[in-house]
């Protein structure tokens, strides 16, 4: 909140011209009210005209002043809010894109509720949370003191009208607990979004319409969530605009009595119960303070709760060609996983080593590469890249010298073009065709590409993803199943490809094919998150373990 506080106050100048012209606004439509009490009342004890000509006057010029400062209080205030909401929306986004790949553990419903939904929550905190409480102080003081010139009595009744309106109703009478409807809201979110991303299998699986059902169910539970949180609201606004009255009564019937007894003169008795009347406008917001103060607080919480996660990076940068990578003991867990994914991995990669990986699905082999790239953080033992530790080098500097093909890669809407050029920027249209043609992609380089290559099939993807790998300058490359969608001639030709184009590269690939992996230098076969075997085609055939296993299988 302290935060929140501190990024509005940046904005110094129009934040006190908004509070300027909101008390202005507040106290001239007391002013206003109070001057049309007072006209009244001498009108009709009919004063020289020129008395009647100067209380019009200023009745105008209250008028006038309310409704300019009025226009300039929402104006300046709402330009405060937008400006303020800008700023939290950079400060967050710049907080959350260096985490990105942290943040795969939320639902994407929930992500993006976090990030729009939340952030909205925000616009309240000036508008509805931080500057009507200020406003209804300020005026609230001067009409008390202003008072005190008929009647303390009079004061006593507004200054208990006030803190009844201002304090007893929202913070005692109406204190909500935390508002449910946020978290049906979260739940709806993530549900629908779910439901949109798996439509097509929901359908194929007969589950659509009981899903349509759980989340229309989820739906009315939000929205019922929604109303009893409005009527509290429109409950504790009504005691408010009650009390309101209700003090307004009392000042009338307590300025009658002054007036009777000679303490007052009747002439300002209407003003002072226009002014009553008129005060607790001021008042009537500050019952929903407490209630968007708690929406604030609960959206700075979870917004927080993202930005936090932001792990720390190493500073040095690598120096030279990658010598040598050392895993030593190397364990690692994923968040609230039952066991460890890797487990006391020991393995030495010296440069220009092709090392291939194999496994069973689930033993730990994609995890490894993750930890290779430096995208998950080992749990313990030493991974040391030349001498320096993995962990103090930057990810930026580890990705220059790496190039990598993963099981799914990302292409972004564009064109192939765009798509290749990510890998180098600077390459020529020569140097993208001809990728392209190892690739064994026929496919223009302008040639659109649809979001998430939506338009390419799954060899095509592969075939693109493996034109960016050879187009990378880099001296590691990192391969995951890199050719599963293609056949068999082809991922021959691709296989051969990647190892002439690979021979000064250090090469660290897992597969499931079983096929040539003599060309490799060393073969290592991973069992529930270790590495039990790891040699020369040659040597594991002989050594009859694991790997002699699975080819005879
Ligand atoms: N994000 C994750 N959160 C929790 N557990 C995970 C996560 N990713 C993988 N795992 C678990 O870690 C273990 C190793 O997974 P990994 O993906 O490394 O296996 P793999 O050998 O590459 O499997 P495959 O050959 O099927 O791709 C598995 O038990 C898997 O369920």
């Amino acid at each position: 909140m302290q935060e929140l506080v501190a990024m509005i106050w940046q904005d110094k100048k129009d934040v006190l011209l908004a509070l300027l012209a909101g008390t202005i606004s507040g106290l001239t439509a007391v002013a206003l009210f109070a001057q049309s009490g007072l006209l009244i009342s001498k009108a009709a004890l009919m004063p020289p005209f020129y008395i009647i000509l100067i209380l019009t006057a200023f009745l105008k010029l209250f008028g006038v002043t309310k409704s300019a400062s009025k226009y300039a209080e929402r104006y300046i205030s709402h330009r405060v809010t937008f400006k303020f909401i800008s700023i939290v929306r950079m400060k967050f986004f710049k907080k959350l894109l260096p985490q990105a790949h942290v943040l795969n553990h939320y639902k994407s419903g929930d992500l993006l509720t976090r990030i729009t939904g939340d952030v909205e929550q925000l616009q309240n905190f000036f508008l509805r949370v931080l500057y009507p409480p200020f406003i209804a102080l300020f005026v609230f003081m001067v009409v008390i003191l202003f008072s005190l010139f008929f009647s303390p009595w009079i004061s006593l009744l507004l200054l208990i009208g006030i803190v009844l309106t201002s304090i007893v109703v929202p913070y005692i009478l109406f204190r909500r607990p935390y508002s449910t409807s946020t978290l049906e809201k979260k739940e709806l979110t993530i549900l629908a979004t779910e439901y949109f991303y798996g439509y097509r299998d929901l359908v194929l699986h007969h589950q659509n319409e009981s899903k349509a059902e759980e989340l229309s169910a989820l739906y009315k539970g939000y929205g019922n969530s929604r109303r009893k949180e409005l009527d509290q609201e429109q409950t504790s606004y009504l005691w408010n605009q009650l009390i309101a009255l209700f003090t307004s009564f009392s000042v009338v019937f307590v300025g009658a009595y002054l007036t009777s007894v000679g303490q007052l003169d009747g002439v300002y008795l209407a003003l002072i119960v226009l002014i009553s009347l008129t005060v607790f406008e001021s008042a009537v917001p500050l019952a929903l303070v407490p209630i968007f103060a708690r929406h604030t607080k609960n959206a700075v919480g979870r917004l927080e709760a993202i930005t936090s996660k932001n792990e720390s990076d190493g500073t040095q940068h690598l120096k030279g060609f990658i010598q040598q990578i050392q895993l030593h003991d190397v364990s690692y867990s994923y968040p609230a996983a039952t066991r460890p994914a890797l487990e006391k991995l020991s393995l030495n990669i010296q440069a220009g080593e092709k090392i291939a990986i194999i496994g069973p699905s689930g033993c730990g082999k994609t995890t490894l590469l993750q930890l290779l790239m430096k995208e998950i953080k080992r749990t313990s033992g030493v991974i040391r890249v030349n001498t320096t530790d993995i962990n103090d080098i930057s990810s930026q500097s580890m990705y220059t010298h790496m190039s990598t093909m993963l099981q799914h890669n990302h292409f972004f809407s564009g064109t192939i073009k765009s798509n290749l050029l990510m890998a180098n920027e600077e390459a020529s249209d020569e140097a993208l065709q001809e990728v392209l043609k190892k690739a064994q992609l026929i496919k223009n380089l302008e040639d659109p590409i649809f979001e998430k290559g939506g338009n390419l099939s799954g060899g095509e993807k592969q075939r693109l993803a493996f034109a960016r790998l050879l187009l990378k300058e880099s001296d590691l490359w990192i391969v995951d199943e890199p050719f599963t969608s293609l056949d068999v001639s082809t991922e021959k030709i691709l296989f051969n490809t990647l190892h002439e184009e690979a021979a000064n590269k250090t090469v660290v690939m897992v597969t499931h094919s079983l096929a040539d992996l003599d060309q490799f230098d060393r073969i290592c076969v991973m069992l529930r998150g270790q590495i039990v075997e790891c040699g020369t085609h040659q040597q594991l055939v002989e050594g009859k373990g694991l790997y002699w296993e699975m080819l005879n299988q």
